[in-house]
């Protein structure tokens, strides 16, 4: 099926986010739509999968202009969607997840549950996507879950496929995977549209790219295009992919965490004993795909979230359990008196303990913002 996206605006009050962007998807092909953050790219899919409605411009599917009312139009026209958040049951089968908004009946009323069980088994011995159709989504690696939201969008008979940011939540034998999955439902006729910033994956998969910023296309290359091309127009200026800078020389350790454990509100350990230190004048990088911890180790080193167990300190000074606003070194100083009620007001959500340093001394001048 051949797309065609033409003049499409797409306002949020002053801020336009699509600028009469014009698209065509080739049938069978995989079309990366590149950009940063922000650069619109999701907007235009929200808008062709009817999520949005476009102030301007027309969806034309083989030369027929479409009108979606909603993703339930997109997806009777052959448009598939993948969010970057998947939008499952985590307490359904496979096979349930498939059947959801789409759910056969038999005689009586009751749902054709072995249909769908059916039809999993098939797609996925098709793909090789390895799927049981039993098997309880909250207990399927992130990877395998996403296979079951394409599962279920093959199995309303997509035509053209909109993955939004698949990769960011994949490791990179699970990225590696999913660009073998692309290949093959390319070569089964699907038109995959693929957003991304990745420039690697871009090159290994794409058969067209077009490039977005800030809301308007900027451009369209091959997948040829070295990966310093596609990110000059990315961000539209020259860029350089290299490695830049002086070899640091970090001073002493300043800042430490030890044996940090954070456990979510259902009592899951999602922060396990982190330790790390990070010296004066050092950049530490915390790498790690998406979902595995990364924000609760933020927000539990600020004090929004509160951790179970470990220790946060900033220049011997113990921060853990205070609220973010006492935890800067700004605020230290100020009365225990205020740091008990900004946290109460604030945070009423999560139990607290109060560390002694904020009910304490102010720290030395020198600490301010050293780090
Ligand atoms: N519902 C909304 N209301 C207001 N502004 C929005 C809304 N959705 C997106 N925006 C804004 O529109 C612009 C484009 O956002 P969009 O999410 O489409 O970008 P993107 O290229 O997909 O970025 P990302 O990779 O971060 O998802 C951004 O400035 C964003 O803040």
């Amino acid at each position: 099926m051949k797309l065609e996206l033409q003049g499409i605006t797409k306002r949020f009050g002053p801020l336009v986010a699509n600028d009469s962007i014009d698209l065509v998807i080739e049938p069978a092909e995989i079309h990366a739509l590149l950009g940063e953050n922000g650069a619109g790219k999701s907007t235009l899919m929200n808008v062709l999968f009817g999520l949005y409605t476009a102030d301007e411009g027309k969806i034309l599917l083989d030369g027929e202009e479409r009108t979606f009312r909603g993703p339930r139009d997109a997806l009777a026209a052959g448009i598939g969607m993948v969010h970057q958040h998947f939008m499952l049951v985590p307490v359904f089968t496979v096979a349930e997840s498939v059947m959801l908004g789409h759910e056969d009946v038999r005689g009586g009323g009751l749902l054709d549950l072995e249909t769908a069980r059916r039809r999993v088994k098939e797609l996925s011995d098709r793909f090789g996507f390895g799927l049981d159709p039993d098997a309880v989504v909250e207990d399927l690696p992130v990877g395998v879950q996403q296979r079951v939201e394409i599962v279920k969008a093959l199995a309303r008979e997509a035509k053209v496929l909109i993955l939004d940011e698949p990769t960011a939540v994949l490791t990179p034998q699970e990225t590696d995977d999913l660009i073998e999955i692309m290949r093959q439902l390319k070569d089964a006729g699907t038109s995959i549209v693929f957003i991304t910033h990745k420039l690697r994956e871009v090159k290994a998969v794409a058969d067209s790219i077009t490039v977005i910023r800030r809301g308007a296309v900027v451009g369209t290359a091959e997948p040829s295009a070295s990966e310093n091309e596609l990110a000059e127009l990315m961000v539209g200026r020259a860029v350089s992919l290299g490695l830049d800078k002086a070899v640091a020389e970090p001073g002493e350790e300043t800042f430490v965490v030890e044996g940090l454990t954070v456990r979510d509100a259902t009592d899951q350990t999602v922060v396990d004993d982190v330790s790390f230190a990070v010296a004066r004048g050092e950049i530490l990088a915390v790498a790690g795909v998406q979902g595995n911890g990364q924000t609760e180790l933020t927000e539990a080193i600020l004090g929004v979230l509160p951790s179970a167990a470990g220790s946060v300190t900033l220049e011997g000074r113990e921060l853990r359990g205070c609220a973010p606003t006492r935890c800067s070194p700004r605020a230290w100083g100020s009365s225990p008196r205020t740091a008990r009620s900004t946290a109460s007001s604030s945070t009423s959500r999560w139990r607290r303990t109060w560390c002694s340093t904020c009910t304490t001394r102010s720290p030395s001048p020198k600490a301010s913002g050293s780090t």
